[in-house]
């Protein structure tokens, strides 16, 4: 689907340079899930604003297979709904005007479906619950036919049990349509639960490559499951560099 090389992204602000990711090569499978896992301000969110051309990278390159780009959809941590729209407007954001009518309502419905909303079509956003409202944004990101989805902590705000719907039917829609996905979470259990590769980021670099080598459904309860989380989370707290991510990324300028 893609590879990256020696991708960089250097924030300039007053008096030093922030060097948020630095030289990453990864490379993602053509129907691969994987997550990213990392200290807070390693730069798991620069990483996904550069695979999604929302920022452009300082160094490196981002390469596509058949060197097209793909359709990208991207869900971020609040919904970012418009109060103003329906459900179903909010879906077709984005799409309204690049689709002939019958087959952007076709597109709606099979959105709302895959996210179990149909029902709330007509509702605005303030008539949802959070859970709803981040269901809406992934039918949104979805109406998009993304062969590369990108979500950034979609679920963080959530409380446990709405979160655990939310990530099987995450992983249900992952099976049925198998889009690329990039994830990126706080919660190694999350990870661990969705995907098959976590990719470990310290300090803007990636660290680690672990492979998820169990089957889906899985449980949190499994015992495979408990130990390899152990395991990530047992390299997590082990610090990668001598001196702190944070000071390991500034640079001065001289
Ligand atoms: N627009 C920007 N301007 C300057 N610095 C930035 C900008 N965006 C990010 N940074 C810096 O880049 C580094 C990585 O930030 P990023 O948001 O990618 O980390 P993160 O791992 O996603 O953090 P979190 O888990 O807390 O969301 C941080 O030091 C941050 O302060």
């Amino acid at each position: 689907m893609l590879e990256t090389r020696g991708l960089g992204k250097t924030f300039a602000i007053p008096g030093r340079h922030v060097a948020a990711v630095s030289e990453v090569d990864i490379r993602l499978e053509p129907g691969s899930f994987t997550a990213i896992v990392g200290r807070s301000g390693c730069g798991k969110s620069t990483l996904l604003r550069l695979l999604a051309s929302l920022t452009e990278p300082s160094a490196g390159s981002i390469h596509y297979a058949g060197g097209q780009k793909p359709n990208i959809g991207c869900v971020f941590q609040e919904p970012r709904l418009m109060p103003w729209l329906t459900v179903a407007r909010n879906v077709a954001f984005g799409l309204s005007g690049k689709l002939p009518k019958a087959e952007l309502d076709a597109r709606i419905a099979s959105a709302l479906d895959l996210v179990g909303l149909t029902a709330f079509r007509d509702a605005h956003p303030d008539q949802l619950s959070g859970g709803m409202a981040s269901r809406v944004a992934l039918a949104r990101a979805l109406a998009m036919k993304p062969e590369l989805l990108l979500l950034d902590e979609p679920f963080a705000a959530l409380d446990a049990f709405t979160r655990r719907g939310l990530q099987q039917e995450l992983s249900a829609i992952w099976h049925a349509r198998r889009p690329t996905i990039v994830f990126i979470t706080h919660d190694v259990e999350e990870a661990v639960l969705l995907a098959d590769t976590v990719l470990h980021m310290d300090a803007g670099r990636i660290v680690d490559s672990i492979h998820v080598p169990l089957r889906h459904p899985r449980e949190p309860t499994d015992p495979a499951l408990i130990a390899l989380r152990r395991r990530i989370l047992a390299g997590l707290s082990q610090p990668v560099s001598a001196v702190s991510p944070l000071t390991n990324q500034e640079e001065s300028i001289s």
